[in-house]
């Protein structure tokens, strides 16, 4: 369970939200909407760990998160909208690059979750490629893949269907529903407003849900 109590965050004196309060259980997906420029990114950075927080609390499963903007760990995998692949680096060596060099994870386990990832996301065929010959749809879920290996609490997604076709809205609505279902705990921010009802979670609105 990821719990978050008064949250606080201004830029250069400038409140973003003065009290963000937001508990996700486990395996539920919360979907975050709200209109641009409101704070939702910064919301994910903070979550993410890239980003210093002013006050407040986080805490997944118990565990508490440190809100200085200086988190390394894998306890919260980020999708951000631009999926920041290694573009040196071919979709396989982009999924076991953490797991390898962070997280350490043996050799035969580093193989296995990516067997496992590239199946489950559909890159099997594309596994030696590099991320300039993929779509959007397809760098999107080696992004998924490459946060999942970490073994993430929770997931959380920075707008995913931004330049996005509808069949390739409709995996990412896959995706997240077949993750639901092995029990992965996911944080969707979005403006899609259709895809935030089709992936029927719990709506969270940045505008009327947070104090400022
Ligand atoms: N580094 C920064 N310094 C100062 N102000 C910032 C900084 N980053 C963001 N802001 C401001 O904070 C506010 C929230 O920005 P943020 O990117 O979190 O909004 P958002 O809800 O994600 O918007 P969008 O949906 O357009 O991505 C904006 O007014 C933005 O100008």
């Amino acid at each position: 369970m990821l719990e978050i109590k008064n949250l606080a965050k201004t830029y250069e004196g400038r409140t973003i939200f003065k009290d963000l309060n937001l508990t996700i259980d486990d395996g539920e997906i919360l979907t975050i909407v709200g209109p641009s420029g409101i704070g939702k990114t910064t919301f994910l950075r903070i979550l993410a760990g890239l980003l210093e927080a002013d006050t407040g609390t986080m805490s997944l499963d118990g565990k508490a998160l440190a809100l200085d903007g200086n988190r390394s760990g894998a306890d919260v995998g980020v999708i951000f909208q631009d999926f920041n692949l290694f573009p040196q680096y071919t979709v396989k060596e982009n999924i076991e690059l953490a797991p390898k060099l962070v997280a350490k994870h043996t050799p035969a386990a580093v193989e296995a979750d990516s067997e496992r990832l590239l199946m489950e996301m559909d890159l099997t065929v594309q596994q030696d490629q590099y991320p300039f010959q993929l779509s959007g749809g397809q760098k999107q879920r080696v992004a998924i893949a490459r946060a999942l290996a970490m073994h993430p609490g929770i997931l959380a997604y920075d707008e995913p269907t931004s330049g996005l076709d509808e069949a390739s809205t409709q995996r990412v609505i896959d995706v997240t529903k077949e993750l639901q279902n092995t029990g992965v705990t996911q944080l969707i921010v979005t403006h899609d407003l259709p895809f935030a009802a089709a992936l029927n979670g719990r709506i969270f609105d940045f505008a009327t849900d947070v104090e400022r």
